[in-house]
């Protein structure tokens, strides 16, 4: 019997009620549901609250905060925490109390901080100080202020990306983890775009900042969209998504649920609750300072990658297409320069020969010197490869991703295939990000689908373990210790293409 409690994480929201129930604890609940987490409530204040206005305002006493914390603590430690509506500064020292004396028993949570001040109709729900609420900021993992909100928070007037990056800036200074200041304008791009900007403590991707832009949606039922969006991030985080992921996963519900707001009551109705959001035209457009700009789609593949041997030689380049293997990769890490252009020289002659698509891993310009069918490059290759030369060389190109947010940064390049990875534990490889699993693949191979660019899994594929990967739908399946590693490497690849065609796929 499976153990359903494992199954939905715990997320917590410490915020206010809103009666009307579009922001506030109310939201947040509506959005564990959806990211298939199950919610627990701390109130901090109950408010009288429709559509139009707030008439009324009840701050629960710190002690009233502080019982409901130890109360779930004991018994539904939290994977991850969504911090409100803070009314005063006794609730703020109760939460600051809370979280500095956690249980070194219990795992701590990621915990996200959306600093409510004011509603959208602007009436005042805090009595909180700037400075007092400076104690919360290196407690918790991320802050999700609007522009107002980290004026408010960090005293420099944001209006555009620039000041929204100083500000930021500041906060980090004062020990904030990470900031994500949401709804930007930015003329960079253009005034259809409304920017999300997150700045990490740590760079990301050697960047100091990433920037989420959506399209902007013209509606006035934006009512909660900053509760969705911070208990959305709560909610990726609970399933163990890296922190971008989280951001980005929330950005597209949150757009989507605005899209979809119907409008309730006579003033500005709440953002719509959806489900897992799995559509791409709701995601955002993920912007890297370091990236290279998108040149025009690379290539098709002539054949699909189907059984895709990674190898580090010539010698295995040869005996793979001996066998019949028509998709492969040559993946030479380590030998002096001379003798890797030799190989991928000869490994090219001989593909050729064969008329396999044979990729070159990393070795860009001597794949393009030596008239290679394709090349694969990692998210850090992307940010010093000339991609204008490798388009206009009409070589093929597949990029690895590792998560949502690279898989966004890869479509943006049009690739001929893209690589989702590590899907298991990998003993090839050291691998910086955690396996991603069959669930995550098969979102991923589903949100890509209709762009009709194929699908690669790598990274611990067995032949034990090659037709639930198949099931999937991903294209191809690239592999290298279960083809360098078997005594017998004709057995092995006829025993994987067994597998392959006994696996059903939808
Ligand atoms: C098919 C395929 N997928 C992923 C990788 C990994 O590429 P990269 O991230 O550039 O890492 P290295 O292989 O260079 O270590 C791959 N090679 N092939
Ligand atoms: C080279 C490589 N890249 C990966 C990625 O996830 O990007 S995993 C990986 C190693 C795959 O080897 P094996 O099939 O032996 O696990
Ligand atoms: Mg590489």
């Amino acid at each position: 019997m499976t153990d359903a409690r494992s199954e939905q994480p715990v997320v917590w929201t410490i915020a206010g009620s809103d009666s009307g129930g579009g922001a506030g604890i109310q939201a947040d609940l509506h959005t564990a549901r959806s990211f298939d987490c199950h919610g627990c409530s701390v109130i901090t204040t109950v408010t009288a609250q429709n559509s139009v206005a707030v008439t009324g305002l009840y701050e629960l006493s710190d002690q009233a905060v502080s019982q409901q914390l130890n109360c779930l603590l004991k018994d539904m430690p939290p994977a991850a925490i969504k911090i409100g509506l803070l009314s005063n500064s006794e609730q703020l020292d109760a939460i600051v109390e809370f979280l500095k004396a956690w249980p070194k028993n219990v795992e701590k949570p990621f915990v996200v901080w959306d600093p409510v001040m004011i509603t959208t109709q602007n009436d005042p729900l805090s009595t909180l100080t700037q400075k007092q609420s400076h104690r919360l900021l290196t407690l918790v993992d991320l802050i999700t202020p609007n522009t107002d909100e980290v004026s408010w928070l960090s005293g420099i007037r944001v209006s555009d990306k620039e000041n929204a990056l100083t500000a930021a800036s500041k906060l980090v200074n004062l020990g904030a983890n990470g900031v994500l200041i949401t709804g930007v304008e930015d003329e960079l791009h253009d005034n259809e775009a409304i920017a999300d900007i997150y700045v990490p403590k740590t760079p990301i991707y050697d960047q100091p900042y990433l920037t989420y832009l959506q399209t902007k949606v013209t509606t006035i039922h934006d009512h909660g969209t900053g509760c969705t969006l911070s208990s959305a991030i709560a909610a990726v985080s609970a399933h163990d998504y890296p922190l971008e992921d989280a951001l980005t996963l929330a950005n597209a519900y949150v757009h989507k649920g605005l899209l979809e707001a119907a409008g309730i009551g006579k003033g500005p109705g709440p953002v719509a609750h959806t489900r897992w959001p799995n559509n791409l035209k709701h995601f955002p457009n993920i912007r890297a300072t370091n990236l290279p700009a998108p040149t025009s789609a690379f290539p098709k593949l002539s054949k699909s990658p189907s059984l895709y041997p990674v190898v580090d030689s010539f010698e295995w380049v040869k005996h793979l297409l001996q066998l019949g293997i028509k998709t492969l990769q040559l993946r030479i890490k380590s030998a002096p320069t001379e003798a890797v252009e030799l190989a991928i020289k000869r490994s090219i002659e001989l593909a050729h020969s064969y008329q396999a698509q044979l990729f070159i891993n990393d070795h860009w310009q001597l794949a393009i010197k030596h008239g290679a069918y394709g090349v694969h490059l990692g998210q850090e290759d992307l940010q010093t490869v000339d991609l204008e030369a490798l388009r206009s060389s009409e070589v093929r190109l597949g990029i690895s991703t590792h998560s949502y947010t690279e898989v966004l940064i890869a479509l943006q390049y049009a690739p001929s295939y893209i690589a989702l990875g590590h899907i298991f534990t990998t003993q090839t490889k050291e691998m910086p990000s955690k396996p991603q699993g069959l669930e995550r693949l098969v979102r991923y191979v589903a949100l890509l689908k209709p762009t009709g660019i194929p699908t690669v899994a790598i990274g611990g594929i067995s032949k034990a373990r090659i037709a639930k990967v198949k099931q999937t739908g991903v294209n191809g399946i690239a592999l290298v210790s279960a083809i360098t590693k078997a005594a017998n490497t004709e057995a092995a690849i006829n025993e994987l293409h067994q597998e392959l065609e006994a696996a059903h796929v939808d």
